[in-house]
């Protein structure tokens, strides 16, 4: 369980306090602005937070960098881009944490690499890259910092944005790595601003508006009202093969 008491972060996010199951995919949703980036930035204990927040009984504040580099990653939205290295210097900085590349984590990475479609790009300078293609170097990095096979300890995934620069091949491609992750028992959150990819891929929604809850549950609790309540889109609600599709009117 992801536990919040009066989860406060100044002049970003007003206290909220909520209690959601710590696996499974939460997507966040919200405009501009309305804190999903602090949110996450809280719970990754990078930007200080008043109240409580706990997870899996553990108090976060109590987490210690190195203990929390192996619980938890963050993709940030905006990263410190190393575009001096090659890409396969960047993921592995996500090895550090971990005591530095290992046969194992080279392996990891190689696997990584490949479900990502990276594998060609691992010589080539990180700064002569297209966005989208640094993009899927700082998921596989992200990604080995926490991966199962190599890091018992991991539990939360949290993802500021993931698929921003990502064409449709490559974000379902990294959707569907995620939720392998989740049925593998990771704790995924990750914000984005597709609802429809929200509802399709989520189990939990957590929107978001101005710094405050707006809504949580399931996908089901997304409708009409709520998007437009959120971003002022006026939607209509489609079934396809059962599945919701939000369309604008
Ligand atoms: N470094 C900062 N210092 C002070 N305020 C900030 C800082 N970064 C963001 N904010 C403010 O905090 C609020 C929440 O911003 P945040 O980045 O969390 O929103 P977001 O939902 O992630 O937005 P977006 O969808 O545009 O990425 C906004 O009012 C923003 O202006």
């Amino acid at each position: 369980m992801l536990s919040l008491s009066e989860f406060a972060i100044p002049g970003r996010l007003q206290p909220m306090s909520l209690t959601l199951p710590a696996e499974g995919i939460t997507a966040l949703l919200g405009p501009n602005g309305s804190g999903k980036s602090s949110l996450l930035l809280g719970l990754a204990n990078l930007l200080p937070f008043s109240g409580e927040a706990r997870f899996a009984g553990q108090d976060l504040r109590r987490w210690s960098m190195a203990a929390a580099a192996c619980q938890r990653t963050l993709l940030p939205q905006r990263g410190e881009a190393p575009l001096a290295l090659a890409c396969h210097q960047v993921i592995a900085l996500g090895a550090a944490p971990l005591g530095g590349m290992s046969p194992a984590l080279i392996r990891a990475a190689g696997e990584l690499s490949e479900r990502l479609e990276v594998t060609g790009l691992l010589a080539r300078s990180f700064g002569q890259l297209s966005g989208g293609e640094q993009q899927r170097v700082l998921l596989v990095k992200t990604l080995l910092q926490i991966w199962p096979a190599t890091n018992p300890a991991a539990r939360w995934l949290l993802l500021d944005e993931p698929l921003t620069g990502l064409d449709w091949h490559h974000q379902l491609q990294l959707l569907t790595l995620l939720e392998e992750l989740a049925a593998g028992g990771l704790a995924v959150w990750l914000s984005l601003h597709d609802v429809n990819l929200a509802v399709r891929h989520a189990q939990q929604i957590l929107c978001l508006k101005n710094g405050r809850l707006l809504g949580r549950g399931g996908v089901e609790s997304v409708d009409e009202g709520l998007i437009q309540a959120l971003y002022g889109v006026k939607t209509e609600r489609l079934l396809h093969q059962g599945r919701p599709l939000f369309v604008s009117r």
